[in-house]
């Protein structure tokens, strides 16, 4: 365990796309941040669950791939040279005597901040499992919950599960290249964008998606990691098998904030409780934004968790420049390290 005790201003825990901005937004402001991010790579959710999907509600860009996305904020916030301690989860949050923070990892990683950013997502977060026998020596291999590169999916026969927004989108992006594509869902109603549905409806038609439902996964066919078919059955227990060589399973992800929520702060439902404005948790210093943030009328969106970074980032100011008058402006290239 390394016994250096690095200093910061701030601490953000996430480097998910909110974690990504306040780097910015901090550094606009002139306060250093470090960034721990328990994946072992930038980028959260967009990064790890959806890098090829377009988002199409980020403002001034009509369709941006996550990944791309992603790309975008570390370059905006490299000019701060924020410092990286990715694969690491922070465990723990001491309130030091000089009424700062100590931030701990799994990895021994020890920070002293004045202010810390919690941009934590949905915590430590994983995808919810279906629960099927030997499902183990299948993940990884043929059963997965993200999709990493949709080029691995080419000329494959790939059962598609689930009702929701990830399901509809895979299915249409994945008909494309797949040989064949199966939809297993255990009622008719999708969960998903209407007009997501209505373009899969017509893949249907065209005979590139066939749709099983109402069906609900019961089983693997298959050895060595090497799926040959899917089970499915209604729910009157009547089954059949869809040979396939991949199964993706969209059941949502499941929500455990992990150490986040030994560190008493005030907590709804598995969310940080926060006041606006400035997002303030309810442990001095301590500030939560993003998709773990909650307020009344919260969007969980990532615009919103930009908006809540800039807050976040205006509120810690005085803290760490205290006396310092903090005049608004509008950015300029003043403000950024390096900019024309
Ligand atoms: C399939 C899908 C499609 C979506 N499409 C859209 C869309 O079109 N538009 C939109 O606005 N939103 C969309 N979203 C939602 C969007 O991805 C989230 O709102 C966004 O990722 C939240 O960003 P965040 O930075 O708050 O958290 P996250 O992206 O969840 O990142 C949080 C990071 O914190 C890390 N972390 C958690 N706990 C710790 C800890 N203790 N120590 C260290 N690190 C920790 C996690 O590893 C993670 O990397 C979509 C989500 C999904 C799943």
């Amino acid at each position: 365990m390394s016994h250096t005790v690095h200093r910061t201003d701030v601490v953000i825990v996430g480097a998910g796309p909110v974690g990504l901005f306040a780097v910015f937004e901090c550094g606009m402001l002139k306060m250093r941040c470090h960034v721990v991010d328990a994946l072992d790579m930038v980028g959260g959710q967009c990064t790890a669950l959806y890098p090829e999907k377009p988002i199409y509600d980020i403002p001034a860009h009509p369709a941006i791939e996550a990944a791309d996305l992603i790309d975008r904020l570390a370059e905006q916030a490299a000019p701060f040279s924020p410092t990286y301690h990715l694969g690491q989860q922070v465990e723990k949050l001491t309130r030091t005597d000089e009424g700062r923070w100590l931030v701990e990892t799994s990895i021994g990683t020890r920070i002293d901040t004045q202010a810390v950013i919690i941009a934590a997502g949905c915590g430590a977060f994983g995808p919810n499992r279906p629960p099927l026998d030997g499902l183990e020596q299948y993940e990884g291999t043929s059963v997965f919950y993200m999709v990493r590169r949709k080029q691995d999916f080419a000329g494959k026969r790939v059962v598609i599960a689930g009702g929701g927004d990830s399901a509809v989108d895979w299915t249409l992006s994945l008909a494309d290249v797949a040989e064949k594509v199966y939809v297993v869902h255990r009622r008719p109603k999708f969960r998903a964008a209407p007009e997501s549905v209505a373009r899969m409806d017509v893949l249907v038609r065209e005979g590139k998606v066939e749709m099983v439902v109402p069906y609900q996964l019961s089983g693997l066919v298959g050895g060595n990691g090497q799926l040959s078919a899917v089970r499915v059955a209604t729910l009157d227990g009547e089954e059949k098998d869809l040979p396939a060589d991949a199964l993706l399973a969209f059941f949502g992800l499941s929500m455990n904030l992990g150490p986040i929520a030994e560190w008493g702060l005030n907590l709804e439902r598995s969310h940080i409780g926060v006041s606006l404005p400035g997002c303030a948790t309810s442990a001095p210093g301590v500030y939560a934004i993003g998709d773990i943030a909650t307020y009344p009328g919260k969007l969980k969106l990532i615009l919103c968790g930009f908006s809540e970074a800039a807050q976040a980032a205006h509120a810690i100011h005085p803290l760490v420049h205290p006396g310092e008058a903090l005049h608004f402006e509008y950015s300029t290239s003043k403000g950024v390290p390096g900019a024309e």
